[in-house]
């Protein structure tokens, strides 16, 4: 059973060293979209989606007619294919199983390669660190969620998810929580120049209506500081997550035992014009969120008209107040930013810094 290895923790394996050097090399600045190895063709391979990491055992999610011999919606236990040893696989990756694909108990399929991946999040162990950890692929969006007080909100580390976020081409959306024990306003002011959605949460009286508006049809990677009401906010919205990934502890995050893995959560979204469902994808015991491996051009993704205008800055510019003949400065002068432009232009500085 040489395809049996008992195999590392995926969040130890630093993606850096084993990702195809032209992506690292030379980024895309219209994208941020990593391409994952393509193996040899296995035409008889059926795609299924992580949902959780285990030990180096993964659930993977069949859909609805992906495996003629099973064709209901099925979960499978996989393992890597040897060759993939040194591959990170993670939660929200599109995988191609051969093998026994029944998902029958005690069965245990084979990933043999990975698909494309849309988008892909990232961190290091610290700024100062290059080397990237994978945390999620295909996110559509990301949830940052942080409380109005306990423990008191700080802007710089929202900061580091917009600028993650960003990076990876992902859409951020905000929720605050608590909100029944402090003011958020003077805190939001500080996003009010991002254009990013923003739901207001309190404890029994959670956005869930238009959260789920958010949801539907979209996998969104829900992120923040232990304590916010993270768990809270995702009971609400997935009551029967157990249920829908086959595995217990994986609903709250709580009791989880040690696997630190981020888990595909299915939230009904009843109704929605883009989708009866949507992924919620939890992370916890992510303690840092090192940006050291994130650059200012992928930081100025999330500023598409701004970055039109930097191209007309001297070279070298660093784009912060004090730059002399900063073209920010120049639009903002002259009119072709507005107000909500020039808070934009803050909030882009304060990312850059
Ligand atoms: N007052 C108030 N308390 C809340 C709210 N949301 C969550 N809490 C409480 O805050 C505490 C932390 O909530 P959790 O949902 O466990 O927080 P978490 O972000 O999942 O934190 P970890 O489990 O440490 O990752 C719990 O005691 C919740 O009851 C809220 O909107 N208002
Ligand atoms: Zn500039």
């Amino acid at each position: 059973m040489s395809w049996l290895p008992p195999d590392d923790e995926d969040e130890d394996v630093p993606y850096g060293e084993y990702a195809d050097h032209t992506v690292r090399t030379r980024p895309n600045p219209k994208a941020n979209k990593p391409r994952t190895k393509r193996r040899p063709e296995h035409t008889d391979a059926v795609i299924g989606t992580i949902t959780g990491v285990d030990r180096g055992r993964y659930s993977v999610l069949v859909a609805a007619g992906a495996d003629p011999e099973t064709p209901k919606e099925h979960e499978v236990t996989a393992a890597r294919a040897r060759e993939l040893r040194k591959t990170s696989i993670v939660t929200g990756d599109r995988v191609q199983l051969v093998g026994d694909t029944s998902g029958g108990e005690g069965s245990l399929s084979r990933i043999v390669g990975i698909e494309d991946r849309t988008t892909l999040l990232r961190r290091s162990a610290d700024d100062s660190d290059r080397v990237e950890r994978v945390m999620v692929a295909n996110a559509d969006q990301m949830l940052i969620v942080v409380a109005a007080a306990d423990p008191e909100p700080r802007v710089r580390l929202v900061d580091r998810y917009l600028v993650a976020a960003y990076d990876a081409g992902i859409q951020p959306l905000l929720c605050i929580t608590k909100v029944d024990l402090a003011d958020p306003e003077p805190f939001l002011e500080h996003f009010a120049g991002l254009e990013v959605p923003v739901f207001r949460s309190a404890m029994g009286d959670e956005p869930l209506a238009a959260i789920q508006d958010a949801l539907a049809g979209q996998t969104t990677v829900f992120v923040g500081h232990s304590g916010v009401g993270k768990s809270t906010l995702i009971n609400a919205l997935v009551p029967d997550a157990d249920r829908a990934t086959g595995h217990v502890n994986m609903v709250t995050g709580r009791g989880r035992h040690t696997s630190s893995s981020s888990v595909a959560l299915r939230a009904q979204t009843p109704g929605r014009e883009r989708g009866e469902t949507g992924w919620v994808i939890d992370t916890p015991g992510v303690r840092s969120f090192g940006l050291g491996h994130v650059t200012s051009d992928g930081i100025l993704r999330g500023f598409t008209e701004l970055a039109a205008l930097i191209e007309a800055c001297p070279r070298g510019c660093s784009h912060q107040d004090d730059a002399p003949d900063c073209e920010l400065d120049a639009a903002i002068a002259d009119g072709r930013l507005d107000a909500t432009g020039a808070s934009r232009v803050e909030s882009l500085r304060r990312l850059l810094k």
